[in-house]
């Protein structure tokens, strides 16, 4: 590049910043102001009122006095954060404004515009003058989408068409720019180049600079309600998630905040990977959780959910064991769409007959049966559906329970226990009451205006002669404070048995037939049903079963529905099963989602292919209303280790490597453990003394990662960091992880410990292994102390280096 450009373009650089500067400092005051003008009126707020509701009109005037107050408050925190937000923009400019410039000349006019794009925009004080675009702006795809020459970017008025005539790629640290250059391809591999070489980090980074076409393309989808996107491992599908999410936060800024987004990420240790990305670009985080944190929330205390990973745990340790062939079948049956369908169709035998309900008792006595419950729930019209007649019946069980209570109060017991109300007891109730009469008296007055002020005239009845209802109020409070908890748990559905009504779907084939109509029937049945039922008597469930449980329960209470959230993200798409997706349908009705995945790394019995034509995902929303974008170009690993992991699965040779060197993986044999280990050791200190930092022993199982923890540390000294499903945060550093929670993470250097036939032998544990080694980025090691596993051996050996001995 010309020594002019470079003068050019730092002269310009200088001027931005100088702008930038001034700005910052002209509103710094004013910022500051504003936040100690809220402060003050936070702090003032009690001070400035004077209460005084002696009188209708004081309290009137109190209660305007509150009310504007408050309006006040409310609005100068608005300003305050609109124009913290602005500043913070610019503050976050001031480094590294921009990084991409466009020199675009629309079709039609005669000058060129030159479009430098930076993490927001920033105009220049005539308000007229873009110095920087933000990277989400319309004009902003032309930088991701072309490389000079023809191009266009779509504006809500429609596309605009013209000639891009220079596209460059900056790298400002600091205010000084470290790299410079002219790009002839969409986005020159030479920035990417740059990034993809670094080291790992604990936190994922944003990709703002170097989004590719195919990313910006999912970032940017404002068309359909179910976005799906099956890409390969470390072809960016999280990366172009959080850009999207900032897309999205930019584009509906008036009408979606961050906090009607959610993300369901794989296991809480993800959420602390990704949690910086969307900071950085100046936005809040969106909600973050996994699916298990939504079932543990749904099912209460009363249950416990078995999650994912003791799930997966015991399928890869427990082969051979009594009952594993019936729980295998059992995961696979309870997580189809047939099931889905079974259940549905149970619901409706439900509404005809058989419905479970738990008796509510007193004090040792029944007050109302579940015979009783379950002959009115079936009075009410049959053409209601089941949760309707189950919420009229619950209605008529609170007004039960009202005149029941109220009879109660005749009851010795009562007596009894007012008598023996010691001196603290009977202060506690005398004070409640007296709480209650001032309460009475405030609401009183407060009516009191509100009919003046709405010129209503009101009838007597706030003469109320307290002192003759001392007693009968006691006896009142003590029947109700007894009888608070059974009324709480009839509002919450607690008279209605749903594990009983779930379990009983678990008899003999033929009963379970005329309850669902369904015809195929996993073979191994009647230990399956064992299996649940006794998970079930111990109040636990399995993690198969804990979504269809859940159904049932709304199918007789009533959906919980979140029609707050307006996008749901769903990280690792292909761990989910066609029941949970339905499952997200209905508790986010007013959502559109975006299911990103890979079927390669399938490694649940669940698992869904995001994209066969029969996928259940496409089902959900209609063909119509669905668009599928695969991504094939994997970003993260070296050429090397792509190319080494694409050949162990079928259908691999789309996915292509990022021009992006290394050296070739290597396949280090040993005879027994104790060498291995040292081996690990060794080759683990050598991958730091090259500088590589973030270094994970891969295992299959946790059971297996304990175990070579431990073997590690006997042959190292040091301890390694082991990574279980409990792990909040993700730390750089050397640690051992099993598989299946190392998924969406990666490293520099990963060792896979065991890569014997015995460890991935089966067809259904490639994948494993396919997910373990794509975890690396720059090296990847794999260890087996016999003979290699059918994957590794079917590689032709041009792939990898062998390690002699
Ligand atoms: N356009 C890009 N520019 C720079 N880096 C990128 C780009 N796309 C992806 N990467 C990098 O590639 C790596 C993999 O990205 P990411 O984790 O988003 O992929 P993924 O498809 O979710 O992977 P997996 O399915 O294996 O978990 C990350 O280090 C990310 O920063």
């Amino acid at each position: 590049m010309k020594a002019k450009d470079w003068r050019q373009e730092q002269e310009r650089l200088e001027s931005v910043r100088n702008k930038l500067q001034a700005r910052i400092a002209e509103l710094e005051p004013e910022v500051a102001g504003l936040r100690d003008q809220a402060a003050d009126i936070r702090k003032r707020f009690w001070e400035d009122l004077s209460i005084n509701t002696s009188t209708t009109e004081e309290f009137e005037d109190t209660f305007y006095s509150v009310q504007q107050q408050s309006a006040m408050l409310a609005e100068r925190e608005r300003s305050h954060k609109r124009l913290v937000q602005q500043w913070n923009g610019m503050k976050r400019l001031l480094p590294s404004p921009y990084f991409g410039r466009v020199d675009f000349q629309e079709a039609g006019l005669s000058a060129s515009e030159q479009v430098y794009i930076g993490v927001s925009s920033f105009v220049d004080n005539d308000g007229l003058d873009f110095l920087i675009y933000d990277w989400r702006s319309p004009i902003a795809s032309l930088y991701y989408d072309y490389p000079p020459g023809g191009a266009s970017y779509v504006t809500p008025a429609g596309e605009i068409e013209g000639m891009m005539t220079l596209k460059r790629q900056f790298q400002i640290q600091n205010g000084h720019i470290n790299t410079m250059f002219d790009a002839s391809e969409t986005i020159g591999d030479e920035l990417l180049q740059q990034v993809l070489s670094k080291e790992a980090d604990s936190q994922m980074k944003s990709i703002v600079a170097t989004i590719q076409k195919e990313q910006n393309a999912i970032i940017r989808n404002d068309k359909s309600r179910m976005l799906i996107v099956q890409g390969a491992a470390g072809s960016g599908k999280t990366s172009a998630a959080l850009q999207r999410v900032a897309y999205l936060l930019y584009r509906h800024r008036q009408s979606i905040r961050a906090d009607q987004i959610v993300l369901f990420s794989p296991n809480p240790m993800f959420g602390s990977y990704i949690s910086t990305v969307l900071p950085e670009l100046g936005e809040e985080n969106m909600q973050q959780t996994t699916f298990q944190e939504y079932l543990d929330h749904s099912l209460g205390s009363s249950l416990r959910s078995e999650d994912p990973f003791d799930q997966i745990e015991y399928i890869l340790t427990a082969q051979g064991e009594p009952g594993y062939e019936a729980r295998l079948q059992g995961v696979a049956y309870k997580t189809s769409e047939a099931f889905l369908k079974a259940l549905q169709n149970y619901g409706k035998w439900l509404g005809r007959e058989g419905m479970r309900f738990k008796d509510i008792s007193f004090r040792n006595r029944v007050l109302i049966t579940a015979e009783r419950m379950c002959a009115k729930m079936y009075d009410f019209d049959s053409s209601l559906p089941l949760f309707s007649r189950v919420v009229l019946l619950q209605e008529w069980l609170l007004d039960e329970m009202a005149s029941l209570e109220r009879k109660e109060r005749e009851a010795l017991w009562v007596q009894e226990e007012l008598n023996y109300l010691d001196n603290e007891q009977y202060a506690e109730v005398f004070d409640m009451l007296h709480k209650e009469r001032e309460l009475f008296d405030l609401s009183e007055q407060y009516a009191v205006v509100r009919e003046l002020m709405n010129n209503k005239r009101r009838g007597d009845e706030g003469d109320v002669d307290f002192a003759q209802r001392e007693e009968e109020m006691i006896l009142r409070s003590i029947v109700k404070k007894h009888f608070k908890p059974l009324r709480k748990s009839v509002r919450e559905f607690s008279f209605v048995d749903v594990k009983g009504i779930y379990g009983q779907l678990f008899g003999d084939e033929s009963s379970y037939r005329e309850k669902t109509n369904e015809s195929a029937i996993p073979p191994l049945w009647p230990e399956i049903c064992r299996q649940t039922k006794e998970m079930l008597s111990r109040n636990e469930l399995f993690h198969e079963d804990a979504t269809p449980y859940l159904f049932v329960k709304e199918l007789v209470e009533g959906v919980r529905t979140n029609t707050e959230i307006r996008h749901v993200f769903v990280d690792e798409g292909q761990d989910y099963s066609a029941f949970q997706y339905e499952y997200f349908k209905k508790l986010f009705p007013r959502a559109r989602m975006t299911v990103l995945g890979d079927f390669g790394q399938a490694i649940f019995i669940q698992a869904t292919n995001l994209e066969a034509s029969d996928s259940p995902l496409i089902r959900l929303f209609g063909q119509a209303d669905t668009s599928l974008v695969r991504l094939v170009r994997s970003y993260r690993s070296t050429r090397e280790i792509v190319e080494f992991t694409k050949s162990m699965l079928p259908g691999g040779e789309e996915i292509t490597p990022f021009e992006r060197g290394g050296q070739k993986p290597l396949l280090t044999r040993l005879n027994d453990e104790k060498k291995r280990d040292a081996q690990i050791m060794e080759d683990i200190a050598s991958l730091r003394a090259e500088g590589f930092a973030s270094i994970a022993v891969i295992t299959k199982t946790a059971a297996e990662s304990r175990k070579v923890q431990e073997s590690l540390r006997i042959h190292g000294g040091e301890a390694l960091q082991l990574i279980t499903k409990e792990t909040r945060e993700f730390e750089k550093g050397v640690m051992v992880i099993p598989v299946y929670l190392a998924k969406g993470v990666e490293f520099d250097g990963v060792l896979v410990y065991d890569a014997s036939p015995e460890a991935y032998g089966k067809d259904s544990e490639r994948k494993l292994l396919y997910t373990a080694c794509t975890r690396a980025m720059h090296r990847l090691h794999l260890y087996t102390t016999g003979g290699w596993s059918p994957f590794v051996q079917a590689l032709p050996a041009d792939l990898y280096e062998q390690a002699a001995f």
